[in-house]
């Protein structure tokens, strides 16, 4: 029989993000586009669990929504994350188990991939009793993606660079969001791609004034028509259905509609609770389904939880 004694285990809890403003330069020579965003992290969470056993390599179970079109071998961003930290503090990778309790959808334009190799990085620094500062962590987390840095920080935050350079911004109040997830994601590079095609010279890169005035002020009324997606043009491209379904957001009483990131995941900004529950109601029965989730931004980084 084989004897796999867990020895010590950690859970961390990472959420979703949505962009709200994503201005997007032309493709630089690295391939990577210049970007000037503002994150904000949402109550939609990622749970990633760490253990030791007494074993050989890295085991990953992947649970909850849409894991069955999340990779499980070295690919997986978790996978990744748990490596490169190993690599890096010199730990000598004996039997790990990562448990990924998805919330968050795949390809889904929020950072789901992102938010666990976030987790997984904070996890494992823990479990492997690693003393790294949080330059050192952000540092680790944007080689494993441009997203990843945001996931370990939360908040609401200026992104630059590929996105990895981040400020906080202090924000007044809570905004209600009603997400509608789709079925199928779009690949982040194939958005970016068809971007490419669209405007190869890029837009200007700017954070709107009038998306800063309204953070500051915590006005929703002033901030939906300051929301901005470059992308969005080009995940519409590729999924013409997601302009009526934006349409129909609006429609049902939200104050405005976006494509979160890359897509193709739809962020409706509603009033309030109330107006984000109506929203919300309207859209499920309206064909979403149980595609609606309502979350509330903005939410905390990449945390311990017990
Ligand atoms: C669009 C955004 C907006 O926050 O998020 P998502 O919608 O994917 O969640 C991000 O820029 C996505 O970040 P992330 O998903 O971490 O991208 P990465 O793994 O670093 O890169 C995947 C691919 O996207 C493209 N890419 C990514 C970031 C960037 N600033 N410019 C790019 O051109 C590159 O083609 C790259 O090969
Ligand atoms: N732990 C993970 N969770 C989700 N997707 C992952 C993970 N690891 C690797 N991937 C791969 O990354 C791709 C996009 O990841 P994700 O971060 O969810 O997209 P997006 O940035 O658009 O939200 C997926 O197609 C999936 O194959």
């Amino acid at each position: 029989m084989v004897s796999e004694v867990v020895v010590n285990r950690v859970v961390v809890r990472v959420p979703a993000k949505i962009n709200l403003s994503l201005a997007v330069g032309a493709r630089a020579a690295d391939g990577y586009h210049p970007l000037a965003t503002v994150f904000e992290a949402v109550s939609l969470f990622d749970e990633v669990h760490a253990e030791e056993f007494d074993g050989d390599g890295i085991d990953v179970l992947v649970a909850g929504a849409g894991a069955e079109s999340v990779p499980t071998g070295e690919d997986n961003l978790a996978v990744r994350a748990a490596r490169l930290l190993a690599e890096r503090y010199d730990i000598e990778l004996a039997g790990l188990a990562l448990t990924l309790r998805k919330a968050i959808p795949t390809a889904g334009g929020m950072a789901g991939g992102s938010a666990d190799a976030a987790g997984t990085l904070l996890a494992c620094s823990v479990l492997w009793d690693i003393d790294i500062d949080a330059d050192e962590m952000r540092d680790l987390a944007a080689e494993l993606g441009s997203d990843v840095p945001f996931a370990l920080l939360g908040g609401t935050a200026i992104g630059t660079g590929r996105g990895t350079e981040l400020v906080p911004v202090l924000s007044r109040g809570r905004r209600h969001w009603v997400l509608v997830f789709d079925n199928d994601g779009l690949s982040t590079a194939d958005v970016y791609r068809r971007y490419d095609e669209l405007r190869p010279k890029g837009s200007e890169l700017a954070v709107p004034d009038e998306l800063m005035n309204a953070l500051t002020a915590g006005s929703v009324v002033d901030l939906a028509p300051a929301l901005r997606n470059d992308l969005a043009e080009a995940a519409i491209d590729l999924r013409p259905d997601l302009e009526d379904l934006l349409a129909r957001g609006v429609e049902a009483g939200a104050l405005a509609g976006m494509i979160s990131g890359s897509g193709p995941t739809c962020a409706f900004l509603c009033r309030d609770e109330s107006t984000a529950i109506d929203v919300s109601g309207r859209l499920a029965r309206d064909g979403a389904g149980d595609r609606v989730r309502r979350v509330v931004g903005p939410a905390h980084g990449a945390r311990l939880l017990g």
